[in-house]
Order: structure tokens, then C-alpha cells, then sequence
């Protein structure tokens, strides 16, 4: 055998997966093909927080009385996207693969395919494993609206988070974590943005609330916002591109976004070779005997961190210490202003929900505290919390002691006895559980 495992793929889950092996010891390689560090390091999450990051300061600044007055000038675009630029490493992934030779693992450069049990050919040659972990990610899906496929020039994520100029106007079709995070990006930097989105709210994967209230906050932006509407036609004319809505409304912007959902990358990587049609996992993510999958290849949220989760699972299992997933608290966060934020289920038995405004955080962070979309829900089983989600400043930070609540079943007489401290969001747990212990009927 060349090593113990090879991993194809080198996107955040497959290096973490990587490194968790040669840490237990392992003989490991990590075969890419574009660059080490994946979509995340320089196609998504860091270049479109980064992207977020001027205008959410920005508006900090001018919600709070005294620093407004210090806010003079219009946001430096050129600075913004030279910031971006410096945390995608200016697209040059050698200092990745410096970190992963001090890991002792081998890169191995180029396009990998399964060829037979145990066996990944790349650039010709064929390398030999015990275990193979595909981490080989997902493409955006492109759908079939008449005229969108053929146009040249529209973006996708890479595009769009790449940006080298802020569009003008910046037409958005979906409106999920992609695009609103993108619309809010452009608006910011000074540029505007339309979502066009199918279903009626934003975020479609996540509670109806949750989207609803983030659509205000970014219509109270200036973003426009085609709710429960498809695109029926897509053409490029006059030097703009054109999206035509069902009901015959026209759209024109100077760029398109496409943002409507990621599909796996699973063409051409040999799972013929082995028996397999397709990627299916059990509860330790594998697929067959010595054969593994982390990552948006074959996940129920196409994450990074549950990528990482996930490869954290399966180098357990291969370093002999079983384990299984566990998807029952599943943290999510857009990172627009405010973050949306949530982890585990949508909807139960009880569910509760209390506004932002009445915690005295609020009006501290700023003086349009009672205006402001934010909020928190609590949904439980009546005995434990289940899930929550929450609108607010920083909500992805401070929700999170809803993720360990539901992922360690903590009981909702134990929650109510946790100490808040005086004033943060934090204290919008302290009302929600007094409510949900009286709605249940444990008050
Ligand atoms: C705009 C945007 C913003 C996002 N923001 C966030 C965020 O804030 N937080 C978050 O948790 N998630 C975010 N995501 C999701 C996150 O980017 C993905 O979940 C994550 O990148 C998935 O990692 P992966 O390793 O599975 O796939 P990838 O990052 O795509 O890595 C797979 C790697 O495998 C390589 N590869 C594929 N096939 C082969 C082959 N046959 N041979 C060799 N190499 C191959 C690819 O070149 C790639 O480097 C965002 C996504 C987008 C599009
Ligand atoms: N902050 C984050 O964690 C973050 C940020 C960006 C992306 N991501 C991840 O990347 C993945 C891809 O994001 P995404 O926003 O592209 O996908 P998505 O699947 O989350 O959202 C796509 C949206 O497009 C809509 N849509 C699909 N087809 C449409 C059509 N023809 N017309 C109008 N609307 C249409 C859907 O209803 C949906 O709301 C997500 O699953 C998410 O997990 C995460």
C-alpha cells in the first residue's frame, strides 16, 4: 500500500479529515485538482464574510449616536476588495500546502478517480490505499430557465465573491444564503441588488419567520425583493442582463447572479469502479468497506462545518474509535446584518418567541433599537428545547447555547436555571424559557 488513506478532495473537510488522520498517524494524501483549501478558502464563505464585513461596521457605526458623526466618507470599495483579496491568499494556495506537508501529508496534484477498491489514479498514475475519502464537494446547479444556461457572462459564487468592481445593480436569482448574503454585500459597497426568489420568503430551508423578517431588514436596505416569483425567461440585451418574471415583469441589471443551489461533484470520479451508482452513506459516512465520504459531496447541509464534523467521524471510525453522526443540532448562519441564525428543528409541540427590543442589549448596541427587525424562537418537545433560530446582531454567536441545549438534551428546568449575564442578546433565553415552561404547562 502507498498510504493508509488518500483523500479525494482538498477542500476544508478533506484537509480536516486529512489532518486528523496524520495526527492519529496515518500514512495520508490529499489529491486536488485546483487549489488546496477548496471553495470555502477562495470561492465562498471567507471571501463573501470578508465582502460583508466593511458594510456591517459601517452601519454599526451610524446606528450609534457619537460614532455616526464620525462616519464622513463613503465606504473605500477599492480597500474592501483588496482586503478580500489578501484572505483568499490572492487565490495562491502554497501557504495550504506548506501546512499540509508540516502535517506530514502528500499532496498529490490533479484531477483523482476511483479505479477499483482501494486504488486512485491521478496524472496517470495509480496510488494505493486502504481507505479512500471522497471529499470532492459540489458545483453550482444552474436551472432550466429558458435562455439561462446559453447566456454568456452570468455568475455563479465564484463570480460574484470575486468581484473585481461592484455592480451597479445586481440581479440575484434565489434567494438563499448565496444570494442574500451577495445582495447585502453589493448594496453595502455601494452598488444595489433585486433577489428573484421562487418560494415566498427568503431562505427557503429555513422557518418561514426567520426569512420573512430577514427580507425587512434587507428591503429597509434597498434591496429589492421578488418573493414567490420564477424566472420565466433569461436574455442578455442592450448591454444588460434581463430576467423576465412569471407574470411578465421585466428585471435589468448590469450582472446576474445565479444562486439558486449547489448540486454533488461526483461526475467522473470512478464510483462505477467500485460497484457503486451513487454515494450513499450509513451514520459513520461510509459508503462501502475502506470507502468514505465527507463534505457537500453527501451531507443533509452543504456546510463547512459540518463537512469538518463529518470528517471528524470518519477519521474516528478509521482510527478505530467508532462513531456515528449525529445531525439533530445543525447550526446555521447567514452572515448578512442582522445574522440570521438557527440549529435543529423548524417547527414542535411548543414553540415561543420573543422580540430583540425588550432585552436592554439592544438599546445599548443601538439607538434604533425598537424598530429593528430581531427576535429569538424556542421550539421544543415540552420537555427539551429542540430547535431555535433567531434575527439579530450577532445572533450566530449567541445562539449557540441553543445548539449545545438541544445536542446535549439539556432539560428546560436546567436551561432556565442558567445565568445570563447583564446586558446581552444572551438575555432573550431568560423571557423565551419562561414562556416556553408556561405554554407547556411547567411554568
Ligand atoms: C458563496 C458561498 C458562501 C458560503 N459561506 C459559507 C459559510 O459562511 N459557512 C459555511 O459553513 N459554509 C459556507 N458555504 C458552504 C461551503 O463553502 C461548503 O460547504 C464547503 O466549501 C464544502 O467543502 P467541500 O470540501 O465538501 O467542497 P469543496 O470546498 O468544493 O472542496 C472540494 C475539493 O475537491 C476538489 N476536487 C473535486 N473533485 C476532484 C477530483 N476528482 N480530483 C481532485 N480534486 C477534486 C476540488 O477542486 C475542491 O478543492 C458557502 C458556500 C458558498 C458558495
Ligand atoms: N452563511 C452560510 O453558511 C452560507 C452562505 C452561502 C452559502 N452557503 C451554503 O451554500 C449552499 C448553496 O447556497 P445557495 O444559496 O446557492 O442555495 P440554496 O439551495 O440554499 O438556496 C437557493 C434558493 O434559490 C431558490 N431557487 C431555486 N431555483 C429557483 C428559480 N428557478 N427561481 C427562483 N428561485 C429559485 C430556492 O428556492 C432557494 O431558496 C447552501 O446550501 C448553503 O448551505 C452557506
Amino acid at each position: 500500500m502507498d498510504y493508509d488513506v488518500i483523500v479525494l478532495g482538498g477542500g476544508a473537510p478533506g484537509e480536516h479529515c486529512a489532518a486528523r488522520l496524520a495526527e492519529g498517524g496515518k500514512r495520508v494524501a490529499v489529491v486536488e485538482r485546483e487549489r488546496v483549501g477548496g471553495e470555502c478558502s477562495y470561492w465562498a464563505c471567507i471571501p463573501s464574510k470578508t465582502l460583508l464585513r466593511p458594510g456591517e461596521a459601517l452601519a454599526a457605526a451610524r446606528r450609534a449616536p457619537g460614532a455616526a458623526q464620525a462616519v464622513t466618507g463613503p465606504l473605500d470599495t477599492a480597500a474592501a476588495l483588496a482586503w478580500r483579496d489578501f484572505m483568499v491568499s490572492d487565490y495562491d494556495d502554497s501557504g495550504a500546502v506548506k501546512w499540509a506537508e508540516g502535517e506530514g501529508i502528500d499532496v498529490l496534484r490533479g484531477h483523482g478517480r476511483l479505479a477499483g477498491h482501494g486504488r486512485v489514479t491521478v496524472a496517470g498514475h495509480t496510488h494505493t490505499a486502504e481507505h479512500v475519502v471522497v471529499a470532492t464537494g459540489s458545483d453550482p446547479f444552474v436551472p432550466p430557465v429558458p435562455g439561462l444556461r446559453e447566456l454568456p457572462g452570468f455568475w455563479t459564487s465564484r463570480e460574484a465573491t470575486g468581484m473585481t468592481a461592484v455592480p451597479r445593480h445586481l440581479l440575484v436569482l434565489g434567494g438563499g444564503p448565496v444570494g442574500v448574503e451577495m445582495a447585502q454585500a453589493v448594496t453595502r459597497l455601494g452598488g444595489s441588488a433585486s433577489i428573484v426568489e421562487g418560494m415566498d420568503h427568503l431562505l427557503s430551508r429555513e422557518p418561514r419567520p426567520l426569512g420573512t423578517a430577514l427580507g425587512t431588514a434587507l428591503a429597509a436596505d434597498g434591496v429589492g425583493l421578488h418573493l414567490g416569483r420564477m424566472a420565466s425567461a433569461a436574455r442578455y440585451a442592450d448591454g444588460e442582463f434581463v430576467l423576465e418574471l412569471s407574470g411578465g415583469e421585466l428585471l435589468r441589471g448590469d450582472r446576474l447572479l445565479v444562486a439558486t443551489g449547489r448540486r454533488p461533484r461526483v461526475h467522473d470520479i470512478g464510483l462505477e469502479t467500485v460497484g457503486l451508482e451513487e454515494l450513499r452513506l450509513d451514520t459513520r459516512c461510509n459508503a462501502r468497506e475502506g470507502l468514505w465520504a465527507v463534505g457537500d459531496v453527501m451531507t443533509p447541509w452543504p456546510l463547512t462545518h459540518v463537512g469538518k464534523y463529518q470528517a471528524r467521524v470518519v477519521a474516528s471510525n478509521i482510527l478505530g474509535r467508532p462513531r456515528t453522526v449525529d445531525y439533530s443540532a445543525v447550526p446555521r448562519v447567514t452572515y448578512t446584518d442582522p445574522e440570521a441564525a438557527a440549529v435543529g428543528a423548524a417547527d414542535g409541540p411548543v414553540t415561543v418567541t420573543v422580540p430583540l427590543s425588550q432585552v436592554a442589549r439592544t438599546a445599548t448596541y443601538t439607538r434604533s433599537y425598537d424598530t429593528e427587525p430581531g427576535f429569538l424562537t424556542l421550539v421544543s418537545d415540552g420537555t427539551r428545547l429542540t430547535g431555535a433560530y433567531a434575527l439579530g446582531p450577532a445572533a450566530g454567536e449567541w445562539l449557540q447555547q441553543a445548539t449545545l441545549a438541544v445536542r446535549a438534551r439539556v432539560p428546560l428546568e436546567v436551561l432556565e436555571d442558567v445565568i445570563q449575564p447583564f446586558p446581552t442578546f444572551s438575555e432573550a433565553f431568560l423571557e423565551a424559557l419562561l414562556r416556553l415552561r408556561a405554554a407547556a404547562g411547567r411554568g
